[in-house]
């Protein structure tokens, strides 16, 4: 039985949740619920606060979790990045007030840094030789500045929405990269013939999220510039068709491809291109 961690809350809730229903595993059925036993599946899934997650994983006997790869590098554990889900992307950087001087990171010695971070902003700031005092907070850190609880701040930015309403602007490069991740236990390997298992379901459904099926017609002679457009994931599918001059091709594209595709597809040849939604796949 593989245990899972999954948040409870917060913005990588929701998404979460829905990758694990769209790949066959029951969820809870009441926001009460701490632990879903899904024996059909072989799996128990724990609902776990976001900042959590990691240290779970990492110290107990949870193998595998749901988390943003912000929140793994804020924490000390043994739990590692294992495969990137493709949602909650974000930035963790940091702002400062939109008419203030602060420049560059050099110009943050000796001031103030609200977070909620405190790991990853500390990790940073000695990587980078620099000596300022970490503020923690909880939540709501764009607050702060204009509180008088700090003079800059690093957190989370996703569409800055939240750091231009608090008259904060950010600057230099991003800490991280987030999104969201699954994360594995050191006591995992591999070759786990359950998580062989539970990945190759999310991967399933990953790629039906992110790719098309594309049918076309061409002619037999355009159909190696054809499968250079389209090379698909191993190999296209030709079929002949009636006209013998002619065969069908179906293959995989990636979504948010697909009108350069056809574009690129229809000046080398191909005609009756349409393009299908995949409702689950299996790679
Ligand atoms: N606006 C956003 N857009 C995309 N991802 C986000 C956004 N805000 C947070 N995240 C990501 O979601 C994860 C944290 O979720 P969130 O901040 O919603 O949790 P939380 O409820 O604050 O957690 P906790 O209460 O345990 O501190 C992080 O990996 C972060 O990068
Ligand atoms: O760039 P934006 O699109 O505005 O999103 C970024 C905001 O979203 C998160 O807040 P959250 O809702 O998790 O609240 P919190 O501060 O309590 O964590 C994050 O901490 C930022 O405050
Ligand atoms: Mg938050």
């Amino acid at each position: 039985m593989l245990r899972i961690a999954v948040p409870n809350k917060g913005m990588l809730s929701e998404p979460s949740w829905n990758l694990l229903e769209e790949s066959g595993y029951k969820l809870r059925t009441n926001p009460r619920q701490l632990v879903v036993n899904d024996e059909e599946n072989g799996i128990e899934l724990f609902y776990l606060r976001p900042l959590d997650i990691a240290v779970y994983v990492g110290a107990g006997n949870i193998d595998l979790g749901l988390t943003g790869r912000d929140m793994l590098l804020n924490t000390e554990t043994e739990a590692t990045e294992y495969m990137q889900l493709g949602y909650g992307a974000s930035t963790f950087r940091f702002a400062a007030p939109k008419d203030s001087s602060i420049e560059r990171i050099e110009d943050i010695n000796g001031l103030r840094v609200a977070t909620s971070y405190d790991k990853l902003l500390h990790d940073y700031l000695t990587a980078h030789g620099i000596n300022a005092k970490v503020v923690h907070l909880d939540g709501a850190v764009e607050s702060s500045v204009h509180l008088g609880v700090a003079d800059l701040i690093a957190d989370v930015v996703s569409t800055g929405t939240t750091l231009r309403n608090a008259g904060l602007r950010v600057f230099g490069e991003p800490i991280v990269k987030s999104e969201a991740v699954l994360v594995k236990s050191p006591r995992v390997n591999e070759s786990n013939p359950e998580l062989q298992v539970f990945e190759r379901r999310l991967k399933g459904v990953l790629t039906a999220h992110h790719y098309v099926l594309m049918d076309y017609d061409i002619k037999q002679s355009d159909i190696p510039a054809a499968i250079e457009i389209t090379p698909g994931f191993e190999s296209p599918t030709i079929s002949p068709l009636h006209d013998s001059e002619w065969a069908a091709v179906r293959v995989m594209v990636p979504k948010g491809q697909v009108n350069s595709i056809m574009d690129r597809l229809y000046d080398a040849g191909a005609r009756a291109i349409i393009v299908t939604a995949l409702q689950a796949s299996r790679m």
